[in-house]
């Protein structure tokens, strides 16, 4: 019924395939994962339909592998685009609407009581139509709260949830997902993993040079590490999708995102705050923002020529 054509990716638990549906006359994806990787992710997916998650159109297996059937997505994952997008000159990734997308899906999931637990590039799939779908929902767990420290990938992970004690698992998306719209408009993500070296995590902590200075101060951190090299090599190593939007409008996204996405305080994480922060242009904004090119309103942190 399924005719493999390719591989697309070999994932840590799983092998992806691009596969000709014959029944269905069409392209679709196959995740085949080994059954000792095998999770809850047919039983998550089974219950998760939403525009901008990547629906599962069936499924099979035997003792040695269980294979989920994926609607393909044709533009690859996020990472993978912004990669063959640099020096190309033709990343075209609506940063707003892709921010849009994904707060939708996790919405969607959260109302649902699931927590989608590993938000990173190489899990939002791009569609043709230049749409977003979350997915690999094979780390994502029912219910708000948990402790677990072994889910996710360090570098997109909330500090929280290396300390073994109980955390809000939303919370700790919205901290993944301002990583990703980060590493979408950069093309780079800042912490490799915000631990200490010896595996303690408290007080704060101090292996990654990176995070230290971040919690340190968050937003001249950002401005150091992002906004400056930006703004002195525009035409630098870089980018993401930030080719689309004026540097004003750049600036104020990733202050927005460092208020109410990557904040170290969980309980500042907000959602819908961030998305109405974002939905303002930069020159309605009263925080952080251009007025006009020779009255800049910014705060020190991200004046362009300190
Ligand atoms: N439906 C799809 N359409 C196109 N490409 C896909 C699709 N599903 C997955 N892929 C590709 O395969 C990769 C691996 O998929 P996925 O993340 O689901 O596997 P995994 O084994 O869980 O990965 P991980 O290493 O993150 O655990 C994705 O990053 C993407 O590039």
């Amino acid at each position: 019924m399924y005719v493999i054509i390719e591989p697309i990716q070999s994932g840590t638990f799983s092998t992806v395939y691009r596969a000709w549906d014959r029944r269905g006359q069409r392209y679709v994806a196959l995740k085949v994962i080994p059954a000792e990787y095998y999770r809850d992710e047919i039983e998550t997916m089974r219950v998760l339909r939403h525009r901008n998650i990547c629906p599962m159109l069936d499924f099979y297996g035997d003792e040695t592998n269980c294979i989920l059937v994926l609607e393909y997505c044709s533009l690859g994952d996020l990472c993978d685009f912004i990669e063959l997008s640099r020096g190309r000159g033709y990343s075209a990734i609506d940063v707003r609407q892709m921010a849009r997308q994904i707060r939708s899906a996790l919405c969607y999931a959260h109302s649902l009581g699931i927590a989608h637990r590993d938000i990173k590039p190489e899990n939002i799939l791009l569609t043709a139509d230049g749409n977003v779908k979350l997915a690999d929902w094979g780390h994502a767990v029912q219910g708000q709260w948990s402790s677990d420290t072994d889910v996710g990938t360090d570098a997109y992970r909330s500090p929280e949830t290396f300390f073994g004690k109980r955390y809000d698992n939303f919370k700790a998306d919205y901290w993944s997902f301002g990583l990703t719209l980060l590493y979408a408009l950069f093309g780079k993500t800042p912490f490799n993993c915000p631990r200490n070296c010896d595996g303690t995590v408290d007080p704060y902590p101090n292996c990654c040079e990176n995070f230290a200075s971040f919690v340190q101060d968050p937003h001249q951190f950002m401005y150091q590490f992002y906004i400056k090299p930006f703004v002195e090599s525009p035409d630098a190593s870089f980018t993401g999708g930030s080719d689309t939007l004026p540097i004003s409008e750049i600036i104020h996204i990733c202050s927005a995102v460092v208020e109410n996405l990557v904040n170290i305080d969980a309980r500042k994480r907000n959602l819908d705050e961030f998305i109405r922060v974002m939905e303002r242009s930069s020159s309605q904004s009263t925080g952080c923002a251009f007025q006009s090119e020779s009255s800049i309103r910014l705060p020190p942190f991200l004046r362009l020529k300190s």
